[in-house]
Protein backbone atom coordinates (compact mmCIF):
# COMPACT_ATOMS: atom_id res chain seq x y z
CA UNK A 1 0.00 0.00 0.00
CA UNK A 2 1.14 3.12 -0.69
CA UNK A 3 1.57 6.50 1.71
CA UNK A 4 -1.28 8.02 0.20
CA UNK A 5 -3.55 4.86 0.62
CA UNK A 6 -2.22 3.98 4.16
CA UNK A 7 -3.55 7.92 5.30
CA UNK A 8 -6.76 7.31 3.46
CA UNK A 9 -7.29 4.10 6.30
CA UNK A 10 -6.15 5.62 8.88
CA UNK A 11 -8.17 8.84 8.46
CA UNK A 12 -11.14 6.82 8.19
CA UNK A 13 -10.31 4.78 11.53
CA UNK A 14 -9.75 8.24 12.77
CA UNK A 15 -13.02 9.97 11.78
CA UNK A 16 -14.57 6.89 13.94
CA UNK A 17 -12.25 7.99 17.40
CA UNK A 18 -12.11 11.68 17.33
CA UNK A 19 -15.31 14.21 17.13
CA UNK A 20 -16.66 15.41 14.06
CA UNK A 21 -15.68 19.09 14.62
CA UNK A 22 -11.83 17.90 15.45
CA UNK A 23 -11.97 15.40 13.21
CA UNK A 24 -13.10 18.67 10.31
CA UNK A 25 -10.64 21.25 11.32
CA UNK A 26 -7.71 19.52 12.22
CA UNK A 27 -7.35 16.10 10.49
CA UNK A 28 -9.25 16.17 7.23
CA UNK A 29 -6.78 18.16 5.79
CA UNK A 30 -3.25 16.50 6.53
CA UNK A 31 -1.14 14.27 4.51
CA UNK A 32 1.22 11.67 4.96
CA UNK A 33 4.10 13.11 3.77
CA UNK A 34 6.62 9.81 4.23
CA UNK A 35 6.92 7.14 5.81
CA UNK A 36 10.35 5.42 6.66
CA UNK A 37 11.68 3.11 9.36
CA UNK A 38 8.12 3.01 11.54
CA UNK A 39 8.20 6.92 11.81
CA UNK A 40 5.87 8.55 10.33
CA UNK A 41 5.95 12.20 8.73
CA UNK A 42 2.35 14.18 8.86
CA UNK A 43 2.04 17.36 7.10
CA UNK A 44 -0.34 19.65 7.70
CA UNK A 45 -1.29 23.01 5.93
CA UNK A 46 0.24 25.62 8.88
CA UNK A 47 2.27 25.79 11.66
CA UNK A 48 -0.56 26.24 14.10
CA UNK A 49 -2.47 23.19 12.77
CA UNK A 50 1.06 21.08 13.05
CA UNK A 51 0.85 22.15 16.82
CA UNK A 52 -2.53 21.01 17.32
CA UNK A 53 -1.52 17.86 15.73
CA UNK A 54 0.84 17.76 18.15
CA UNK A 55 -0.64 18.49 21.16
CA UNK A 56 -4.02 16.73 21.29
CA UNK A 57 -3.96 13.99 17.71
CA UNK A 58 -0.20 12.60 18.18
CA UNK A 59 -1.60 9.35 20.16
CA UNK A 60 -4.52 8.40 18.49
CA UNK A 61 -2.78 9.07 15.27
CA UNK A 62 0.25 6.62 16.61
CA UNK A 63 -2.20 4.02 17.85
CA UNK A 64 -3.82 4.07 14.60
CA UNK A 65 -1.34 3.91 12.49
CA UNK A 66 0.27 1.14 14.95
CA UNK A 67 -2.85 -1.03 14.24
CA UNK A 68 -2.56 -0.69 10.48
CA UNK A 69 1.03 -1.44 10.33
CA UNK A 70 0.64 -3.95 12.89
CA UNK A 71 3.93 -2.46 14.50
CA UNK A 72 4.55 -0.07 16.67
CA UNK A 73 4.45 3.42 14.75
CA UNK A 74 6.50 7.20 15.72
CA UNK A 75 5.06 10.11 14.64
CA UNK A 76 6.24 13.71 14.08
CA UNK A 77 4.38 16.84 12.13
CA UNK A 78 5.52 19.05 9.47
CA UNK A 79 4.12 21.89 7.69
CA UNK A 80 2.96 21.30 3.88
CA UNK A 81 5.10 22.70 1.64
CA UNK A 82 3.93 22.55 -1.83
CA UNK A 83 7.26 23.89 -3.19
CA UNK A 84 9.71 21.95 -1.17
CA UNK A 85 8.93 18.18 -0.04
CA UNK A 86 9.30 18.08 4.10
CA UNK A 87 10.99 14.96 3.25
CA UNK A 88 14.43 16.52 4.00
CA UNK A 89 15.04 17.35 7.24
CA UNK A 90 17.90 19.39 8.18
CA UNK A 91 20.79 17.53 10.04
CA UNK A 92 19.55 19.35 13.33
CA UNK A 93 15.70 17.98 12.56
CA UNK A 94 17.22 14.95 12.09
CA UNK A 95 18.44 14.93 15.46
CA UNK A 96 15.15 15.39 16.45
CA UNK A 97 13.73 12.88 14.56
CA UNK A 98 15.74 9.93 15.12
CA UNK A 99 15.51 10.75 19.07
CA UNK A 100 11.49 10.84 18.88
CA UNK A 101 11.47 7.78 16.80
CA UNK A 102 13.14 6.10 19.49
CA UNK A 103 11.46 7.10 21.79
CA UNK A 104 7.82 6.55 20.20
CA UNK A 105 8.69 3.35 18.59
CA UNK A 106 11.60 0.91 19.74
CA UNK A 107 13.34 -0.25 17.05
CA UNK A 108 11.83 -3.61 15.65
CA UNK A 109 14.31 -6.48 15.13
CA UNK A 110 13.83 -5.40 11.24
CA UNK A 111 12.88 -2.31 10.36
CA UNK A 112 11.80 -2.71 7.07
CA UNK A 113 10.27 -0.18 4.36
CA UNK A 114 6.44 -0.11 4.78
CA UNK A 115 4.79 -3.31 4.48
CA UNK A 116 1.34 -3.32 5.02
CA UNK A 117 -1.12 -5.69 6.49
CA UNK A 118 -5.09 -5.55 6.95
CA UNK A 119 -6.19 -3.53 9.98
CA UNK A 120 -6.60 -6.27 12.50
CA UNK A 121 -10.08 -6.62 13.35
CA UNK A 122 -8.72 -6.78 17.41
CA UNK A 123 -7.81 -2.88 17.84
CA UNK A 124 -5.27 -4.59 19.86
CA UNK A 125 -2.10 -2.43 20.46
CA UNK A 126 1.09 -4.54 20.69
CA UNK A 127 2.53 -2.58 23.12
CA UNK A 128 0.04 -3.97 26.40
CA UNK A 129 0.84 -7.31 27.33
CA UNK A 130 0.98 -8.51 30.37
CA UNK A 131 4.72 -9.41 29.82
CA UNK A 132 5.29 -5.51 30.32
CA UNK A 133 2.75 -5.01 32.89
CA UNK A 134 4.47 -4.80 36.20
CA UNK A 135 2.08 -6.09 38.98
CA UNK A 136 1.81 -4.01 42.57
CA UNK A 137 -0.26 -4.07 45.53
CA UNK A 138 -2.72 -1.40 43.84
CA UNK A 139 -3.33 -3.43 40.75
CA UNK A 140 -2.73 -7.07 41.87
CA UNK A 141 -6.61 -8.27 41.84
CA UNK A 142 -7.29 -6.79 38.63
CA UNK A 143 -4.27 -8.56 37.16
CA UNK A 144 -5.17 -11.60 38.47
CA UNK A 145 -8.71 -11.24 37.01
CA UNK A 146 -7.38 -10.17 34.03
CA UNK A 147 -5.05 -13.11 33.54
CA UNK A 148 -7.87 -15.83 34.58
CA UNK A 149 -10.18 -14.52 32.21
CA UNK A 150 -7.36 -14.60 29.18
CA UNK A 151 -7.35 -18.17 30.44
CA UNK A 152 -10.76 -19.24 31.04
CA UNK A 153 -13.25 -17.02 29.18
CA UNK A 154 -16.36 -16.83 30.69
CA UNK A 155 -15.69 -19.24 33.63
CA UNK A 156 -15.83 -17.47 36.75
CA UNK A 157 -15.53 -13.42 36.35
CA UNK A 158 -18.11 -12.19 33.90
CA UNK A 159 -18.16 -9.21 33.34
CA UNK A 160 -15.06 -8.59 34.61
CA UNK A 161 -15.22 -4.64 35.72
CA UNK A 162 -11.99 -2.76 35.82
CA UNK A 163 -12.05 0.64 37.40
CA UNK A 164 -9.71 3.07 38.51
CA UNK A 165 -8.15 6.41 37.89
CA UNK A 166 -6.85 8.12 34.95
CA UNK A 167 -3.76 6.29 33.62
CA UNK A 168 -3.02 3.53 36.01
CA UNK A 169 -2.85 0.70 33.65
CA UNK A 170 -6.49 -0.21 32.37
CA UNK A 171 -6.45 0.37 29.11
CA UNK A 172 -3.03 -1.79 29.41
CA UNK A 173 -4.57 -4.63 31.23
CA UNK A 174 -7.58 -5.19 28.43
CA UNK A 175 -5.47 -4.83 25.48
CA UNK A 176 -3.40 -8.11 27.46
CA UNK A 177 -6.53 -10.16 28.00
CA UNK A 178 -6.91 -9.87 24.81
CA UNK A 179 -2.84 -10.87 23.17
CA UNK A 180 -2.99 -13.59 25.86
CA UNK A 181 -6.28 -15.38 25.00
CA UNK A 182 -5.40 -15.16 21.07
CA UNK A 183 -1.81 -16.29 22.32
CA UNK A 184 -3.27 -19.47 23.56
CA UNK A 185 -6.80 -19.97 21.01
CA UNK A 186 -6.12 -17.56 17.94
CA UNK A 187 -9.30 -19.16 16.10
CA UNK A 188 -11.51 -16.77 19.44
CA UNK A 189 -12.60 -13.21 18.36
CA UNK A 190 -11.62 -11.02 20.35
CA UNK A 191 -12.14 -6.87 19.66
CA UNK A 192 -11.14 -4.20 22.18
CA UNK A 193 -13.21 -0.93 21.34
CA UNK A 194 -13.45 2.08 23.19
CA UNK A 195 -17.04 2.97 24.24
CA UNK A 196 -16.83 6.17 22.33
CA UNK A 197 -15.92 3.56 19.21
CA UNK A 198 -19.04 1.48 20.54
CA UNK A 199 -21.38 4.63 19.97
CA UNK A 200 -19.54 6.22 17.05
CA UNK A 201 -20.23 2.37 15.08
CA UNK A 202 -24.07 2.25 16.50
CA UNK A 203 -24.43 5.63 15.10
CA UNK A 204 -23.09 5.02 11.76
CA UNK A 205 -25.24 1.66 11.58
CA UNK A 206 -28.38 3.52 12.64
CA UNK A 207 -27.52 6.14 9.91
CA UNK A 208 -26.74 4.01 7.39
CA UNK A 209 -29.67 1.78 8.80
CA UNK A 210 -27.69 -1.04 8.98
CA UNK A 211 -28.27 -1.79 12.85
CA UNK A 212 -28.42 -5.75 11.75
CA UNK A 213 -25.17 -5.68 10.47
CA UNK A 214 -24.03 -3.84 13.46
CA UNK A 215 -25.42 -6.49 16.08
CA UNK A 216 -23.95 -9.52 13.96
CA UNK A 217 -20.26 -7.54 14.64
CA UNK A 218 -20.89 -7.33 18.15
CA UNK A 219 -22.76 -10.48 19.36
CA UNK A 220 -20.53 -12.86 17.58
CA UNK A 221 -17.25 -11.61 19.42
CA UNK A 222 -15.77 -14.46 22.10
CA UNK A 223 -14.06 -11.90 24.26
CA UNK A 224 -15.65 -8.10 24.11
CA UNK A 225 -13.25 -5.41 25.67
CA UNK A 226 -14.93 -2.07 26.04
CA UNK A 227 -12.96 0.90 27.66
CA UNK A 228 -13.98 3.77 29.48
CA UNK A 229 -17.73 2.91 29.86
CA UNK A 230 -18.39 5.77 31.78
CA UNK A 231 -18.81 7.33 28.57
CA UNK A 232 -21.98 6.42 27.69
CA UNK A 233 -23.78 7.46 30.64
CA UNK A 234 -26.65 9.49 29.96
CA UNK A 235 -26.29 8.21 26.21
CA UNK A 236 -29.76 6.29 26.56
CA UNK A 237 -29.84 4.75 23.02
CA UNK A 238 -26.64 3.39 23.02
CA UNK A 239 -26.74 2.34 26.50
CA UNK A 240 -29.85 0.19 25.35
CA UNK A 241 -27.91 -1.28 22.60
CA UNK A 242 -24.89 -2.00 24.88
CA UNK A 243 -27.72 -3.91 27.04
CA UNK A 244 -28.46 -6.34 24.33
CA UNK A 245 -25.47 -6.58 23.02
CA UNK A 246 -24.29 -7.20 26.88
CA UNK A 247 -27.38 -10.21 27.68
CA UNK A 248 -26.64 -11.82 24.10
CA UNK A 249 -23.02 -12.55 25.13
CA UNK A 250 -23.16 -13.23 28.13
CA UNK A 251 -26.10 -15.85 26.96
CA UNK A 252 -24.40 -16.92 24.53
CA UNK A 253 -21.26 -17.68 26.65
CA UNK A 254 -19.17 -15.12 25.88
CA UNK A 255 -16.71 -12.64 27.73
CA UNK A 256 -16.92 -9.43 28.50
CA UNK A 257 -14.76 -6.73 30.14
CA UNK A 258 -15.51 -3.31 30.96
CA UNK A 259 -13.51 -0.82 32.40
CA UNK A 260 -14.01 2.46 33.61
CA UNK A 261 -12.86 5.73 35.76
CA UNK A 262 -15.19 4.83 38.68
CA UNK A 263 -17.34 2.00 39.84
CA UNK A 264 -20.79 1.49 38.58
CA UNK A 265 -22.50 2.74 41.68
CA UNK A 266 -20.76 5.77 41.09
CA UNK A 267 -21.46 6.34 37.46
CA UNK A 268 -24.44 8.91 37.40
CA UNK A 269 -27.18 8.54 34.27
CA UNK A 270 -25.87 4.67 33.84
CA UNK A 271 -29.11 2.72 33.21
CA UNK A 272 -29.56 0.82 36.27
CA UNK A 273 -30.09 -2.52 34.66
CA UNK A 274 -26.66 -1.75 33.24
CA UNK A 275 -25.34 -1.26 36.27
CA UNK A 276 -26.73 -4.24 38.00
CA UNK A 277 -25.42 -6.31 35.06
CA UNK A 278 -22.17 -4.33 35.80
CA UNK A 279 -22.14 -5.42 39.40
CA UNK A 280 -23.13 -8.95 38.52
CA UNK A 281 -19.51 -10.02 37.58
CA UNK A 282 -16.15 -9.19 39.24
CA UNK A 283 -15.46 -5.81 40.27
CA UNK A 284 -11.72 -5.29 40.37
CA UNK A 285 -10.12 -1.93 41.20
CA UNK A 286 -6.54 -0.51 40.37
CA UNK A 287 -4.95 2.09 43.07
CA UNK A 288 -2.34 4.70 42.59
CA UNK A 289 0.87 2.28 42.51
CA UNK A 290 3.64 2.62 45.91
CA UNK A 291 6.85 4.30 45.49
CA UNK A 292 8.03 0.79 44.98
CA UNK A 293 6.04 0.10 42.07
CA UNK A 294 6.49 3.63 40.39
CA UNK A 295 10.31 2.93 40.16
CA UNK A 296 9.65 -1.20 39.11
CA UNK A 297 7.18 0.13 36.21
CA UNK A 298 9.46 3.41 35.17
CA UNK A 299 12.45 0.83 35.04
CA UNK A 300 9.96 -1.21 32.46
CA UNK A 301 9.21 1.52 30.84
CA UNK A 302 13.68 2.09 30.35
CA UNK A 303 13.97 -1.49 29.13
CA UNK A 304 11.09 -0.85 26.28
CA UNK A 305 12.93 2.10 25.24
CA UNK A 306 16.28 0.39 25.42
CA UNK A 307 18.31 3.19 27.58
CA UNK A 308 19.75 2.09 31.15
CA UNK A 309 18.11 4.33 33.42
CA UNK A 310 20.30 5.14 36.86
CA UNK A 311 18.19 3.80 39.98
CA UNK A 312 18.90 7.51 41.51
CA UNK A 313 16.94 8.98 38.33
CA UNK A 314 14.45 6.30 38.59
CA UNK A 315 13.70 7.03 42.30
CA UNK A 316 13.39 11.02 41.74
CA UNK A 317 11.00 10.59 38.95
CA UNK A 318 9.12 8.37 41.28
CA UNK A 319 8.83 10.75 44.23
CA UNK A 320 8.09 13.39 42.00
CA UNK A 321 5.30 11.99 39.91
CA UNK A 322 2.74 9.96 42.33
CA UNK A 323 -0.50 9.34 41.15
CA UNK A 324 -0.51 8.82 37.44
CA UNK A 325 1.47 6.50 35.57
CA UNK A 326 0.86 7.79 32.06
CA UNK A 327 3.04 10.88 33.39
CA UNK A 328 5.03 8.59 34.85
CA UNK A 329 5.85 7.62 31.61
CA UNK A 330 5.78 11.12 29.84
CA UNK A 331 8.70 11.92 32.52
CA UNK A 332 10.86 9.50 31.81
CA UNK A 333 10.93 10.35 27.93
CA UNK A 334 11.43 13.67 28.15
CA UNK A 335 14.36 13.33 30.48
CA UNK A 336 15.63 10.26 27.30
CA UNK A 337 15.19 12.80 25.33
CA UNK A 338 16.76 15.51 26.10
CA UNK A 339 19.80 13.03 26.95
CA UNK A 340 19.39 11.96 22.81
CA UNK A 341 19.20 15.65 21.58
CA UNK A 342 22.05 16.99 23.20
CA UNK A 343 24.31 13.79 23.65
CA UNK A 344 24.38 13.61 27.41
CA UNK A 345 24.21 10.89 29.74
CA UNK A 346 21.24 10.28 32.03
CA UNK A 347 22.24 11.70 35.55
CA UNK A 348 20.28 12.96 38.11
CA UNK A 349 21.04 16.65 36.85
CA UNK A 350 19.42 16.02 33.62
CA UNK A 351 16.59 14.52 35.37
CA UNK A 352 15.89 17.46 37.17
CA UNK A 353 16.57 19.53 34.40
CA UNK A 354 14.05 17.57 32.18
CA UNK A 355 11.16 17.82 34.85
CA UNK A 356 11.84 21.73 36.40
CA UNK A 357 9.70 23.77 34.57
CA UNK A 358 11.04 26.70 36.50
CA UNK A 359 8.05 28.88 35.79
CA UNK A 360 5.32 26.61 36.43
CA UNK A 361 7.25 25.72 39.71
CA UNK A 362 8.09 29.26 40.92
CA UNK A 363 4.22 30.19 40.61
CA UNK A 364 3.57 26.55 42.23
CA UNK A 365 5.56 27.31 45.04
CA UNK A 366 3.76 30.34 46.30
CA UNK A 367 0.56 28.91 45.51
CA UNK A 368 -1.17 26.95 48.43
CA UNK A 369 -4.50 25.29 48.27
CA UNK A 370 -6.07 27.94 50.91
CA UNK A 371 -5.05 30.65 48.79
CA UNK A 372 -7.11 28.70 45.96
CA UNK A 373 -10.21 28.43 48.38
CA UNK A 374 -9.74 32.21 49.56
CA UNK A 375 -9.61 33.94 45.77
CA UNK A 376 -12.78 31.96 44.88
CA UNK A 377 -14.85 32.61 48.43
CA UNK A 378 -13.52 36.51 47.41
CA UNK A 379 -14.70 36.39 43.50
CA UNK A 380 -18.14 34.45 44.48
CA UNK A 381 -18.75 36.46 47.75
CA UNK A 382 -19.11 32.67 49.33
CA UNK A 383 -17.80 32.44 52.90
CA UNK A 384 -14.46 29.64 53.04
CA UNK A 385 -16.55 27.61 55.62
CA UNK A 386 -19.72 27.47 53.35
CA UNK A 387 -17.23 26.09 50.07
CA UNK A 388 -16.10 23.27 52.06
CA UNK A 389 -19.34 22.64 54.23
CA UNK A 390 -22.31 20.21 53.02
CA UNK A 391 -24.35 23.24 51.17
CA UNK A 392 -25.74 21.94 48.39
CA UNK A 393 -27.05 25.04 46.74
CA UNK A 394 -26.15 26.48 43.22
CA UNK A 395 -24.38 29.91 44.50
CA UNK A 396 -22.01 27.41 46.48
CA UNK A 397 -21.56 24.54 44.40
CA UNK A 398 -20.50 26.10 41.65
CA UNK A 399 -17.54 28.10 42.77
CA UNK A 400 -16.50 24.94 45.01
CA UNK A 401 -15.98 23.11 41.77
CA UNK A 402 -14.02 26.17 40.05
CA UNK A 403 -12.09 25.43 43.60
CA UNK A 404 -11.78 21.45 42.69
CA UNK A 405 -11.06 22.77 38.81
CA UNK A 406 -8.17 25.04 40.10
CA UNK A 407 -6.68 22.91 42.12
CA UNK A 408 -5.92 20.40 39.61
CA UNK A 409 -5.31 22.81 37.10
CA UNK A 410 -2.86 25.12 39.13
CA UNK A 411 -1.68 22.83 41.73
CA UNK A 412 -1.62 19.46 40.36
CA UNK A 413 -3.06 18.16 43.74
CA UNK A 414 -4.91 14.74 43.48
CA UNK A 415 -8.67 14.11 43.63
CA UNK A 416 -8.78 12.77 46.89
CA UNK A 417 -5.85 15.45 48.34
CA UNK A 418 -8.21 18.27 46.82
CA UNK A 419 -11.17 16.45 48.40
CA UNK A 420 -10.01 16.79 51.48
CA UNK A 421 -9.18 20.13 51.46
CA UNK A 422 -12.61 20.61 50.87
CA UNK A 423 -14.14 19.34 53.61
CA UNK A 424 -12.96 15.45 53.63
CA UNK A 425 -15.45 15.38 49.85
CA UNK A 426 -15.04 11.89 48.22
CA UNK A 427 -12.31 11.60 45.01
CA UNK A 428 -15.40 11.00 42.70
CA UNK A 429 -17.51 13.75 43.72
CA UNK A 430 -14.64 15.53 42.80
CA UNK A 431 -13.99 14.10 39.64
CA UNK A 432 -17.39 14.97 38.71
CA UNK A 433 -16.98 18.76 39.64
CA UNK A 434 -13.55 19.17 37.29
CA UNK A 435 -15.24 17.45 34.86
CA UNK A 436 -18.50 19.40 34.71
CA UNK A 437 -16.17 23.25 35.13
CA UNK A 438 -13.84 21.62 32.02
CA UNK A 439 -17.18 21.33 30.13
CA UNK A 440 -18.79 24.01 30.48
CA UNK A 441 -15.96 26.21 30.35
CA UNK A 442 -16.11 25.42 26.39
CA UNK A 443 -19.04 27.10 25.68
CA UNK A 444 -19.84 29.02 29.39
CA UNK A 445 -18.27 32.88 28.60
CA UNK A 446 -19.69 33.57 32.00
CA UNK A 447 -17.74 30.75 33.81
CA UNK A 448 -14.87 31.30 31.93
CA UNK A 449 -14.49 35.01 32.87
CA UNK A 450 -15.03 34.13 36.52
CA UNK A 451 -12.57 31.77 36.20
CA UNK A 452 -10.11 33.92 35.02
CA UNK A 453 -10.70 36.87 37.44
CA UNK A 454 -10.05 34.06 40.25
CA UNK A 455 -6.76 33.29 38.01
CA UNK A 456 -5.97 36.86 38.49
CA UNK A 457 -6.77 37.00 42.35
CA UNK A 458 -4.16 34.93 42.51
CA UNK A 459 -1.32 35.82 40.11
CA UNK A 460 -2.11 39.33 40.86
CA UNK A 461 -3.13 40.23 37.28
N1 LIG B 1 1.36 -1.75 35.98
C1 LIG B 1 1.85 -1.17 34.86
N2 LIG B 1 3.00 -1.63 34.31
C2 LIG B 1 3.50 -1.05 33.21
N3 LIG B 1 2.95 -0.01 32.58
C3 LIG B 1 1.81 0.48 33.08
C4 LIG B 1 1.21 -0.08 34.24
N4 LIG B 1 0.07 0.62 34.50
C5 LIG B 1 -0.02 1.56 33.56
N5 LIG B 1 1.02 1.49 32.69
C6 LIG B 1 1.28 2.36 31.55
O1 LIG B 1 0.73 3.64 31.82
C7 LIG B 1 0.16 4.20 30.64
C8 LIG B 1 -1.28 4.56 30.92
O2 LIG B 1 -2.02 3.36 31.12
P1 LIG B 1 -3.47 3.10 30.53
O3 LIG B 1 -3.64 3.86 29.26
O4 LIG B 1 -3.71 1.66 30.52
O5 LIG B 1 -4.33 3.81 31.67
P2 LIG B 1 -5.89 3.91 31.85
O6 LIG B 1 -6.11 3.52 33.26
O7 LIG B 1 -6.58 3.15 30.80
O8 LIG B 1 -6.12 5.46 31.67
P3 LIG B 1 -7.45 6.28 31.21
O9 LIG B 1 -8.29 6.38 32.41
O10 LIG B 1 -6.88 7.60 30.80
O11 LIG B 1 -8.08 5.53 30.09
C9 LIG B 1 0.30 3.15 29.55
O12 LIG B 1 1.41 3.49 28.74
C10 LIG B 1 0.59 1.87 30.30
O13 LIG B 1 1.43 1.01 29.58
Amino acid sequence: MQAKQIWQVALSDLETRVSRANYETWLRNTELISFEDDCATIGAPNSFAVEQLRSKFAAPIQETLSLITGRPVAVQFAVLNSDRPALHPTPRRQARRTAVAELEAPPTPSSRQLELTVTPEHGLNPRYTFEKFVVGANNRLAHAAAMAVADRPADKFNPLFIYGGVGLGKTHLLHAIGHRALARRPQLKVRYVSSETFTNDLIHAIRQQRTDEFRNRYRTIDILMIDDIQFIAGKESTQEEFFHTFNALYQAGKQIVISSDRPPKAIHNLADRLRSRFEGGLLADIQAPDLETRQAILAEKGRELGVRVPDDVLEYVARKIESNIRELEGALNRIVALAQLYHRSITLDLAVEALTDSHAEARRQQLTPEAVIDAVSQQYRVTVPELVGPARRRDVVVPRQVAMYLMREELGLSLVEIGQRLGGRDHTTVLHGIEKIEQQLQNDGQLRGEVLAVRERLYGG
